[in-house]
């Protein structure tokens, strides 16, 4: 199972995203398409990238910092530690090949697996339907039930069927997510006067050029800085 983890700073203070899935689900893809007409399909992550999205909204400039974990096998424990417990993260967004009957199982397998860590409990989820194109893919009623969706208790989650390859629903599903995230940091405002700093994962790097996120338009402008090793 590959991972890509970002940290998505705006406005008052870090926020970071965990992006999970089976190797092959599109998760590399996705970050690749997020840099508009740049898409990169023939690379199956081995070991670790690190990207920097700029995202431009209209008055604002939002910073994410991706860490894309590629490979199969069981890779949650060094995740885990490189995480410091996932504390510090505030999302999940979980892509799954909806063509891949095969690996249905294996996908709920994994992502139940990340919904029952302590440290990523009640925080909101987003999933991507990937592979929309693919004959035979699974609709989202089916995908939702292949993982076992409605089963989930304490948490937002949404679904959202995209083409990763062609960028399409994909800033749908991280219009969401963002506006989940500001719901959230607007009610913690509230619940916990005066909010302290919170740190994010570990990372190579650090950007500080980031103003006030306005991601809702910002997305779908999403430049990579930093490229694939
Ligand atoms: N047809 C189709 N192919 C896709 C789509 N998204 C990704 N792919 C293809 O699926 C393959 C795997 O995509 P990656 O982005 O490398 O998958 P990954 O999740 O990063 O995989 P790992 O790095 O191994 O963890 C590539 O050949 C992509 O071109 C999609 O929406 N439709
Ligand atoms: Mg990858």
């Amino acid at each position: 199972m590959g991972v890509a983890a970002s940290l998505l700073k705006g406005g008052r203070r870090n926020q970071s995203i965990l992006v999970l899935g089976l190797d092959n689900a599109g998760k590399t893809t996705m970050l690749y398409t997020l840099k508009a007409g740049e898409v990169r399909t023939d690379i199956p992550t081995i070991g670790l990238n690190v990207k920097t999205l700029k995202i431009r909204g209209k008055l604002s400039l939002t910073t994410m910092v991706s860490w894309d974990l590629g490979g199969r096998g069981n890779m949650r424990p060094f995740w885990r530690a490189y995480f410091q417990g996932y504390e510090n993260v505030d999302a999940l967004v979980f892509m799954v090949d909806s063509s891949d009957l095969k690996r249905m199982k294996e996908a709920r397998m994994e992502l139940d697996n990340m919904l029952r860590e302590d440290g990523l409990l009640e925080k909101p989820l987003l999933v991507f339907a990937n592979k929309q194109d693919l004959p035979g893919a699974l609709s989202v009623p089916e995908v939702v039930d292949k993982l076992g969706l409605h089963g989930i208790r304490n948490r937002q989650w949404y679904i959202q069927e995209s083409v990763a390859t062609e960028g399409k629903g994909l800033t749908d599903g991280l219009e969401w997510l963002t506006r989940e995230l500001q719901d959230r940091s607007r009610s913690d405002r509230h619940t916990c006067e005066p909010c302290l700093p919170v740190k994010g994962p570990k990372t190579p790097e650090q950007p500080d050029d980031v103003s006030t996120a306005d991601t809702e338009d910002a997305i779908a402008r999403a430049e990579v800085i930093t490229a694939h090793p």
